[in-house]
């Protein structure tokens, strides 16, 4: 469920009309909704209800500010994979012992950050990561908490380019090698183990991939702990999908996925920690566009629309599917008609939906991406010299922009001009 819906004939972001937003900050925009953020965030939390856990939203997915704020005094940590999202995470109100820091390539910068800001637990990838973390951890004469990131070998079935867990990808150490692992950072005076880390997968839309690796993680569990380290902490990462079309996708809910951790990890005895982030944000936010023109072609019209491909890169990443939805809502009964919906940048791919029927429209028009509140606003560029979009967050009737629309002045001198020129 979100909190965008059509209201006597107009689409409503929260209370506020979201035409009127369009007014005010001009188009392309993207907006969240408080509302749909806490829900979910509180889905989440309460599917965990009874066990000791920790939701750390994975702010790679919106890493707005006000979006990190709006969670943090919800009592979200963070997932950061990187410098900048420890930093804005720590921006935004975060403590460093609700942050976790995942990624295959941590650098001794981004180390040395998180150690002195202070940091709940690194999950290591690698043999060399570790060493290098036991390393700087050492000449701070701290150590460093950590959880390996084993890779299970799990299909997680979804695209292909958003899949983590199986021995192919560059994810995480290969289970079958996990103790030989544990043994070394035993050795390893400036690491603390504490746990174990497992990520399969983005946009799951079915429970048995995280059935087949927490399994494996719960006999790593007892493995380990015969082997004599200490197995407190585990986290299960994120990845539990949306529905992007309301008719045919019925992804599993946060509940069902709680009482799967519940019945294949809840006899451990180990505190829980999830990274989410998809389903937290997507459903949070719309990206707002304006019809520039309908234009007929050969055998087929095109509705050519304000935003493109370097607002929302998903549709030509991963031939993603969003819902668009005109802002004005259509008369019932009124006639759909095919249309390949297309931005104004110059590759054919600049595609977001091929003959998708719509009802008719014209130029000046608005329409919505739905489920756009999660890498939409976070993957955009500037590619073709278009500003970044704005970006605004509603609260019941309130809104506010939360990132504004930089000027062709701004984005131009951002670039600087050697003395030799
Ligand atoms: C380590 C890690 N945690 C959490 C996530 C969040 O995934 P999602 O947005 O699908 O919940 C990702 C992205 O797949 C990830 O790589
Ligand atoms: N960017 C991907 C998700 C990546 C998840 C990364 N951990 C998407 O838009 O679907």
């Amino acid at each position: 469920m979100d909190h965008f819906l059509y209201r006597d004939g107009a689409l409503f972001a929260e209370d506020v009309p979201v035409a009127e937003i369009a007014a005010a900050v001009g188009t392309p925009f993207y907006v969240y909704s408080t509302a749909t953020l806490l829900r979910h965030f509180r889905l989440f939390d309460e599917a965990l209800e009874g066990m000791d856990h920790l939701v750390c939203y994975a702010m790679k997915a919106n890493s707005n500010q006000a979006v990190l704020r709006t969670l943090a005094q919800a009592g979200a940590g963070m997932d950061v994979v990187s410098g900048g999202e420890y930093r804005r995470a720590r921006a935004a109100g975060v403590p460093g012992e609700r942050i976790v820091f995942s990624g295959v390539g941590k650098t001794r910068e981004e180390i040395r950050t998180a150690l002195e800001g202070g940091i709940r637990q690194f999950n290591v990838e690698s043999e060399p990561e570790m060493a290098l973390l036991d390393s700087v951890a050492q000449e701070l004469g701290v150590k460093a908490p950590i959880t390996v990131r084993v890779n299970p070998d799990v299909d997680a079935k979804t695209h292909a380019k958003i899949a983590t867990g199986k021995s192919e990808n560059k994810f995480g150490i290969p289970i079958a090698r996990a103790r030989e692992v544990y043994a070394m950072a035993a050795r390893m005076p400036g690491l603390e183990v504490i746990g174990i880390d497992v990520h399969i997968g983005s946009q799951l839309t079915q429970l048995e991939p995280y059935e087949l690796a927490y399994k494996k993680v719960a006999e790593l569990t007892e493995m380990l702990r015969a082997d004599g380290h200490t197995i407190t902490r585990l986290d299960l990462g994120g990845g539990l999908g949306i529905p992007y079309t309301r008719t045919n996708e019925d992804p599993p809910l946060p509940s069902d996925y709680g009482a799967l951790v519940r019945r294949t990890l809840g006899h451990l005895g180990c505190e829980i920690e999830i990274e989410p982030g998809r389903l937290i944000a997507g459903n949070a936010g719309l990206l707002v566009s304006e019809v520039i023109y309908v234009k007929s072609g050969e055998g087929r019209d095109f509705l050519i629309l304000d935003s493109a491909m370097n607002d929302l890169i998903r549709p030509a990443m991963y031939d993603a599917h969003h819902d668009i939805i005109p802002v004005i809502e259509p008369a019932p009964g009124v006639e759909m008609q095919p249309f390949d919906i297309v931005g104004p940048v110059c590759e054919s791919g600049d595609t977001f939906a091929k003959q998708r029927l719509m009802p008719p429209l014209q130029a000046g028009d608005l329409v919505a991406f739905r489920s756009a509140g999660a890498y939409g606003a976070v993957m955009s560029s500037e590619y073709n010299s278009r500003p970044l979009v704005p970006e605004v967050l509603v609260k019941d009737d309130q809104f506010a922009v939360i990132r504004p629309r930089p000027t062709f002045d701004e984005m131009i001198n951002r670039d600087t001009i050697p003395e030799w020129l």
